[in-house]
């Protein structure tokens, strides 16, 4: 069990992490979803003792990371997957941490068969290795130990499409033992994929969190009607609020009530769903709007 408590980090008058709480459990993967420099790094640092936090807590199992003997047995972390020593091979730096650990070097040559990097990418300087590899020698880093939690930061960057499959599988297999993941990404459609639980960050700040499910509860429903228009007109009197989304609306009510509106008016529908990915996807955006580079675009028109 990761267990986060009111968690702050400044840097001069920056507020990088504002009073962050969160829990992640046994056999479960949490997606820490957020858009750059929403406070994710920062917040896994700290987990993994790396950075100081201003105030609040983050312990693994109850102890802080600093406190835990030998930790790569009961934590993996992947922070930076180019922060490995470039001029070592893949295998001196499996090697090295066995050894730190306690563990036998035969645990380097199934770590490396669990990635699938070769024999002789492991003979290569890291240097030399795609940032595919580095993730894969990350991830043989992280699992050496053969610990029961992973704090994985953006572990999917630079992996091709076999690859982020492969550590989905990975993942979801680690987590059906009992494991306890926590990734992060900046890519909802990676995050919803893989995450039981998803955990959405905002300029330092958690905006949302629960599961997908429940994330999208929140989110209203998508209908499209014979006449947009009208029916927005009918939505608007019957007091529920609606957006021009995709050639429909985007309406912030059950489905249920809005056919309720559309059958009172007299209005054929095409349409009517509760809010799907594309509606958890407008949440996200909604909700990190202050960290997003880019304003966000509404998209579609009412017809
Ligand atoms: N050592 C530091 N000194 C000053 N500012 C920092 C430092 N570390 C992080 N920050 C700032 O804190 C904010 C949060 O950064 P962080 O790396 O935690 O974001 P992130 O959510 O991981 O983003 P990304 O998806 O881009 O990796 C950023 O504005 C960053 O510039």
């Amino acid at each position: 069990m990761i267990t986060v408590e009111h968690l702050s980090k400044t840097y001069g008058a920056f507020r990088a992490v504002d009073d962050v709480s969160f829990t992640c459990k046994p056999g479960t993967v949490t997606g820490f979803l957020g858009p750059n420099g929403a406070g994710k790094s920062t917040s896994m640092r700290i987990m993994a003792g790396l950075t100081i936090p201003d105030s609040g807590t983050a312990t693994i199992g109850g102890v802080r990371y600093r406190d835990i003997p030998n930790p790569g047995t009961q934590v993996g972390v992947l922070l930076d997957a180019s922060a490995q020593h470039a001029g070592r091979t893949g295998r001196e730096i499996l090697t090295l941490s066995a050894l730190t650990m306690g563990l036998p070097k035969s645990r380097v040559d199934e770590m490396l068969n669990l990635v699938s990097l070769s024999d002789s990418e492991a003979k290569r300087r890291v240097k030399n290795y795609s940032l595919g590899m580095r993730q894969r020698l990350g991830i043989a880093n992280a699992l050496m130990g053969d610990p029961k939690i992973l704090i994985l930061d953006e572990p999917a960057n630079g992996l091709d499409p076999a690859g982020i499959h492969w550590m989905r599988s990975l993942l979801r297999a680690y987590a059906n033992q009992g494991g306890t993941v926590l990734l992060s990404s900046h890519l909802l459609h990676e995050i919803e994929i893989i995450a039981d639980e998803i955990i959405v960050i905002g300029n330092g700040k958690i905006v949302a969190q629960g599961t997908k499910a429940e994330l999208l509860q929140g989110a209203g429903a998508f209908v499209k009607a014979a006449d947009n228009a009208a029916l927005a007109g009918a939505l608007a009197q019957a007091g529920l609020t609606a957006s021009p989304s995709d050639g429909g609306l985007s309406v912030d009510a059950e489905p249920a009530q809005i056919g309720q509106v559309a059958a009172a008016a007299g209005l054929a529908l095409v349409e009517l769903r509760g809010a799907d990915s594309a509606g958890l996807e407008e949440m996200f955006l909604q909700l990190t709007a202050t960290t997003q580079r880019e304003g966000v675009v509404t998209t579609g028109g009412v017809a």
